[in-house]
């Protein structure tokens, strides 16, 4: 696959600073990162490199203390919560292990509820999207009593709802099988063709093996 020419999601320079008590962490220490149209980039690394810090600044749900990140032409970082809000309902769909899934809400109302909040945006009806992730059999399930893989394949259907510009993927396969994790990957492969630019973090290859690239975080710098 090749990457177009403008990135759809860069970093420039991002540093991330924790502090407790007198220990500082630096999380991550000046990661820049471009990714095409279409592009899918797999972020591996050890335990506490940073892969988790970078995607959540990539996502603007965490601010980078130095540095910038660009979606889709619009800078994300250093900007009201309101506007970064508006910028990942409109470009950025992210599956998370914490999950992605309001508890109150079945798997399709989920799924309905992200189509609701960008309602011009053309996308897949949510009971296609629900059978194309595998997950069509527990639509009207709550988070709470689906299982690890049921759970990921729902937060990848939400991830994708409204067909975003940008997926974000923090270990997308950690809990499912290998017929599912071989679903899941076919699922981004076509995202990625129909355009979207991926970014996955993930220690399994067969994730890395279906990216364009692998990069690999340690101590918050590529190396
Ligand atoms: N909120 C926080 N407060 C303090 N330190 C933090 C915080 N979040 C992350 N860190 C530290 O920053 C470093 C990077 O953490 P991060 O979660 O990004 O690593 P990771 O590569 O995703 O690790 P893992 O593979 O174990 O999930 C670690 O040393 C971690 O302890």
């Amino acid at each position: 696959m090749t990457a177009s020419v403008t990135p759809v999601l860069s970093s420039r320079s991002l540093y991330r600073f924790f502090r407790a008590g007198e220990e500082e962490t630096c999380a991550l220490q000046g990661v820049g990162l471009d990714v095409g149209a279409g592009e899918t980039v797999a972020v591996t690394g050890p335990s506490g490199s940073g892969k988790t810090t970078l995607l959540n600044c990539l996502a603007g749900l965490d601010e980078p203390d130095g540095g910038a990140v660009t979606v889709a032409g619009e800078r994300l970082s250093h900007r009201p919560e309101r506007e970064r809000g508006r910028i990942r309902a409109q470009h950025i769909g992210i599956v998370f292990q914490s999950g992605n899934l309001l508890e109150h809400l079945t798997v399709r109302d989920n799924v309905a509820l992200v189509q609701s909040l960008v309602p011009a945006r053309p996308r897949v009806p949510p009971q296609v999207l629900l059978e194309r992730t595998g997950i069509a059999h527990r639509a009207g399930a709550l988070p709470r009593q689906l299982s690890g893989g049921e759970a990921a394949r729902a937060g990848l259907a939400v991830a994708l709802a409204n067909t975003p510009g940008v997926l974000l993927a923090d270990e997308p396969t950690g809990e499912v099988d290998g017929e599912t994790e071989r679903r899941l990957l076919a699922l981004l492969r076509e995202r990625a063709e129909e355009g979207t630019a991926v970014v996955v973090v993930t220690h399994s290859r067969a994730v890395a093996a279906v990216a364009d690239r692998v990069l690999r975080l340690r101590d918050g710098r590529w190396t």
